[in-house]
């Protein structure tokens, strides 16, 4: 299979369901060995091809803990993806990082389970490193390119679907973790093996379960501020796809002849995702 020149991937989180107008952009189905046909939309952003995919479906049909990030990046790779900006919803465990804000994540935290984590789980034996999740260029690049973004930030990835109680959440807050959120990992992880770099626009949607009765974060809750928040998430997409040096080519964590025998792996028919 060749890679296309679709250097841009964008994983729309909670509420990013479309990043183009109606009618606009080439809907593709990539088969994958996944046994998953994963469907992205191919359009432009100021000049620059990107790739869209939104996490959950665009009907919001797959919750976080049943999401397999596999076939996801590989069908990115698979056109010529360098460069993932995605969005997370997120609660804030710290009063430094209200509501509203758009945060750019740095750090993880893994409290996930059963998802199926790496590509070298078989005859091939790879170790991610994994210090700096996100892309240090992109993250700087994401930076330059919005107004008002706070800079760094780490995150508590939970297995959902359900939130934290106020003993989990008070834990994640004790250990100095700013936001908590179901889906980055290991989808960020799974990116990287596959040389994929990832800036993640966290939007801030509620403060998690804290001491107060009323800090009890709700799905209600959550859908309402991202709604409310669409606009400016699509804005800030635009702004750091457009600022992706043409030339970015992501990190290579992993021996390109590991990668390339991944992105060689057989296509396997089966369910459409
Ligand atoms: C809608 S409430 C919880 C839901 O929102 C976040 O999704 P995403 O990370 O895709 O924006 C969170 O991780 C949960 O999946
Ligand atoms: N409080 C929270 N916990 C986990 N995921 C979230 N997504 C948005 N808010 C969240």
């Amino acid at each position: 299979m060749t890679a296309e020149n679709v250097r841009i991937g964008v994983i729309g989180g909670s509420g990013v369901y479309r990043l183009f107008p109606d009618g606009v952009g080439e809907q593709r189905a990539i088969e994958t060995p996944f046994g998953v046909t994963v469907t992205v939309t191919v359009g432009e952003i100021g000049g620059r091809r990107v790739a869209f995919l939104p996490r959950h479906g665009a009907d919001h049909s797959v919750p976080p803990h049943r999401l397999d990030g596999r076939p996801v990046a590989w069908a990115l790779a698979t056109l010529g993806v360098r460069a993932i900006i995605s969005t997370a919803a997120v609660g804030s465990l710290t009063p430094d990082i209200p509501v509203g804000s758009l945060v750019l994540a740095d750090q993880l935290v893994d409290r996930t389970y059963g998802r199926p984590q790496t590509f070298f789980d078989a005859d091939l034996v790879r170790h991610l490193p994994f210090s700096d999740p996100f892309c240090p260029e992109l993250h700087a690049v994401a930076l330059g390119a919005v107004d008002g973004l706070v800079p760094t930030a780490s995150v508590v990835v939970i297995q959902g679907p359900r939130f934290s109680t106020r003993a989990e959440s008070r834990i994640n807050r004790s250990a100095g973790i700013d936001l908590v959120n179901m889906t980055l990992l290991p989808e960020v992880a799974l990116a990287a093996e596959l040389g994929m770099g990832t800036a993640t626009l966290c939007v801030v949607t509620d403060v998690d379960s804290g001491e107060q009765a009323e800090d009890a974060v709700t799905a209600e809750a959550v859908f309402s501020r991202l709604a409310a928040a669409e606009p400016h998430i699509l804005e800030a997409i635009g702004a750091i796809a457009r600022a992706i040096p043409v030339d970015y080519a992501g990190r290579p964590l992993i021996d390109a002849d590991a990668v390339a025998s991944v992105l060689g792996w057989p296509i396997v028919t089966g369910a459409t995702a």
